[in-house]
C-alpha cells in the first residue's frame, strides 16, 4: 500500500494477473448494464460512483457503528504512527446482520463472489486527519506481500461509500486523473485498481485529503483475486 508514483508495475511479479484481467472485464461488464452508474470521464483508470446506494438511516447507523468502535489506539498501527493514515480505522463487526447485508449489497453489485471480499473498514476522520495518497493494490515486491498472498492475493476492486457531508477539506482525491470527489452521503464510489490487461494501474493512486472542518466518514470494501482469510 506505500505509495510511489515512479514504479513500473509491469516489471513487478504478478501471479494474479490472469484473474485481474478476468475480474476487471467481469465487473465492467455488468457496472455498464447499470445505467445509474456514473463511469469518470478518463481513459486512465475505471472509476464509477452510483448516488443513493445507502439511505440517509442507513448512512446514519453505520456513523454510529464507526463511533462505537473508534478509540484511540492507533498508536500500534503503524501507518498511524507514520502519519500516512492519520483517521481512525477498524473492521465493521462482519457477523452484525445490517453490515452483512450492506456487504452483500456490495457483492451484488460488482457481481464478485463474496468469499473474495475483505471485511468492511470504516473510518472516520477529524479535523487535521487524512489518507495521503496511497494504492489500494499490493507491492509485491515488498515484505508484507509475502502474507497478503496466503491471504488472498492481489486486490482486484474497490468499493468506498460516503456516509457524511464535510463541511470543507476531506475529499477522495485521484491526483493521476485529477479529480477531487466531494463527499455526499449514499454515494459509492467503485474503481478497478488493475488496469484491462491485469497490471496495477497507477492512475489509481488516492488520497483522502485532509478534513478541515466537520468529520468525515466512509466504508471501504476491498476485494481480492482469490478467497480471502
Ligand atoms: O477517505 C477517503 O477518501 C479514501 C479512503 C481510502 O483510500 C481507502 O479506504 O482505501
Ligand atoms: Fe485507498
Amino acid at each position: 500500500m506505500a505509495s510511489s508514483a515512479t514504479y513500473d508495475t509491469s516489471s513487478l511479479p504478478n501471479p494474479d494477473r490472469a484473474a485481474l484481467k478476468r475480474v476487471g472485464a467481469q465487473v465492467r461488464e455488468r457496472l455498464a448494464q447499470d445505467t445509474g452508474i456514473y463511469r469518470f470521464p478518463t481513459e486512465d483508470a475505471e472509476i464509477f460512483a452510483l448516488g443513493g446506494f445507502l439511505s440517509p438511516s442507513e448512512c446514519e447507523r453505520l456513523i454510529a457503528m464507526i463511533d462505537a468502535i473508534a478509540r484511540p489506539s492507533q498508536l500500534h498501527d503503524q501507518d498511524y504512527a507514520k502519519g500516512f493514515r492519520t483517521s481512525y480505522s477498524g473492521d465493521l463487526d462482519p457477523t452484525h446482520a445490517f453490515v452483512k447485508s450492506v456487504s452483500r449489497r456490495i457483492d451484488d453489485l460488482l457481481g464478485i463472489d463474496p468469499r473474495f471480499g475483505e471485511s468492511i473498514q470504516g473510518q472516520r476522520y477529524l479535523p487535521g486527519q487524512e489518507f495521503k495518497p496511497h494504492n489500494d493494490w499490493f507491492y509485491t515486491d515488498q515484505p508484507y506481500w509475502k502474507l497478503e498472498n496466503e491471504r488472498g492475493g492481489q486486490r482486484s476492486w474497490t468499493a468506498m461509500a460516503f456516509l457524511n457531508k464535510v463541511e470543507e477539506g476531506g475529499h477522495t482525491f485521484f491526483p493521476e486523473i485529477e479529480a477531487a470527489i466531494e463527499p455526499e452521503p449514499g454515494v459509492l464510489l467503485i474503481w478497478n485498481n488493475a488496469l484491462p490487461d491485469g497490471t496495477p494501474n497507477e492512475a489509481t493512486l488516492h488520497a483522502g485529503t485532509p478534513v478541515v472542518k466537520g468529520q468525515k466518514y466512509v466504508l471501504t470494501k476491498w476485494y481480492r483475486t482469490r478467497e480471502w482469510s
